[in-house]
């Protein structure tokens, strides 16, 4: 088997977990069952995706990428599956819409679970019959494309309050892969941070950022609730900002998220303890008082969590 540092796909990361991931990928690349993507929010579940498409045989049919979420529900029908001139007002033109566009190729439904129940319908109907009947059309035509399908939501539960067609998640997770979440690989947080950080300098034209020890340890502590794309986001902001700094930057050039997290150092002071504190207490509002939830949303586990309430007499 080819080694996957999948330099075709700019898929950065050597860790085990990613690796397992990225192995799987490459043995369901070939066929054209669906594949179904989970992971959190920017884990890199599009980019995997243009991974299984530039490995498979139609790779040089075309990548179709559709947020489902972006989307206003009542032109989703017409987007996916295309209208025909006069079949509504403001139907102008014949439009083959995008799953037609993916003919040869593959379709990308990023955001599946926000699909509405009768465009699920429509989308079974279409993985079974490989045809579509775009709105006004007097017949169906017969596409062939590969569709993945990718969600942060959890789906068994959007089945078990009815708000997702089991018969269509059963058809979709065929084969499914999980992006892990970029807490559970800390092995590769340098690695793309240099990364990025290469793609921002020329980006930007500026130097190359550096970071100290303790900041570099802290990029490894800290858990990264938004994933990929936050790591990403530093790494651009930190070169804006500090490109031209002479010495490497240190922990002080790093966000309040980012320097409090893995426990507040000895050193500091009030004003963190504070945020921290205010933090949870925003976290606890939100999640109506639901620690796995406000865990959740700070990135951190449930452990910790409780830990740190307990810590705050927050309870
Ligand atoms: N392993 C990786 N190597 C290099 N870049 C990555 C990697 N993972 C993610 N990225 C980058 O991080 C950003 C977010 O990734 P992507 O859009 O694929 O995430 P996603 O899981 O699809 O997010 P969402 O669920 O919000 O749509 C992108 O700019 C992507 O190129």
């Amino acid at each position: 088997m080819h080694e996957h540092s999948a330099q075709t796909s700019g898929l950065i990361g050597r860790s085990p977990i990613l690796q397992q991931v990225l192995r799987a990928a490459g043995l369901v690349a070939s066929t054209d069952v669906t594949v179904l993507i989970l992971g959190e929010s920017g884990t890199g579940k599009e980019l995997l995706a243009q991974y299984l498409h530039q490995h498979s045989p139609w790779s040089s049919g075309p990548f179709v990428a559709i947020n489902c979420a972006a989307i206003p529900e009542h032109l989703l029908e017409s987007e996916l599956f295309g209208h025909q001139r006069g079949a509504f007002t403001g139907a102008n033109h014949d439009y083959g819409g995008r799953i037609r566009a993916a003919a040869g190729g593959t379709l990308f439904l990023d955001e599946i679970g926000e699909l509405s129940l009768p465009a699920q319908a429509k989308l079974l109907r279409f993985l079974e019959s490989g045809e579509i009947h775009p709105v006004g059309a007097p017949r169906p035509i017969p596409v062939r494309t590969r569709l993945i399908a990718a969600t942060h939501r959890d789906l068994p539960m959007l089945v078990a309050q009815q708000l997702f067609r089991a018969d269509l998640y059963y058809r979709l997770q065929v084969v499914p892969l999980e992006m892990p979440a970029l807490r559970e690989r800390a092995d590769d947080v340098l690695e793309l941070f240099s990364h990025f950080a290469r793609l921002a300098a020329a980006r930007h034209g500026r130097e190359l950022i550096s970071l100290d020890r303790p900041a570099l340890r802290q990029l490894q502590r800290y858990p990264w609730p938004g994933n990929v794309r936050e790591l990403k986001n530093l790494a651009e902001r930190l070169t804006i900002l500090h490109g031209s700094d002479p010495m490497p930057l240190g922990l002080a050039c790093l966000p309040a998220e980012l320097r409090m997290s893995g426990g507040t150092p000895k050193s500091t002071g009030g004003p963190l303890v504070d945020t921290e504190r205010q933090m949870l207490a925003d976290a606890l509002q939100q999640a109506q008082g639901n620690r796995s939830q406000a865990a959740r949303l700070l990135g951190i586990s449930r452990d910790t969590l409780v830990y740190r309430i307990r810590k705050y007499e927050l309870a």
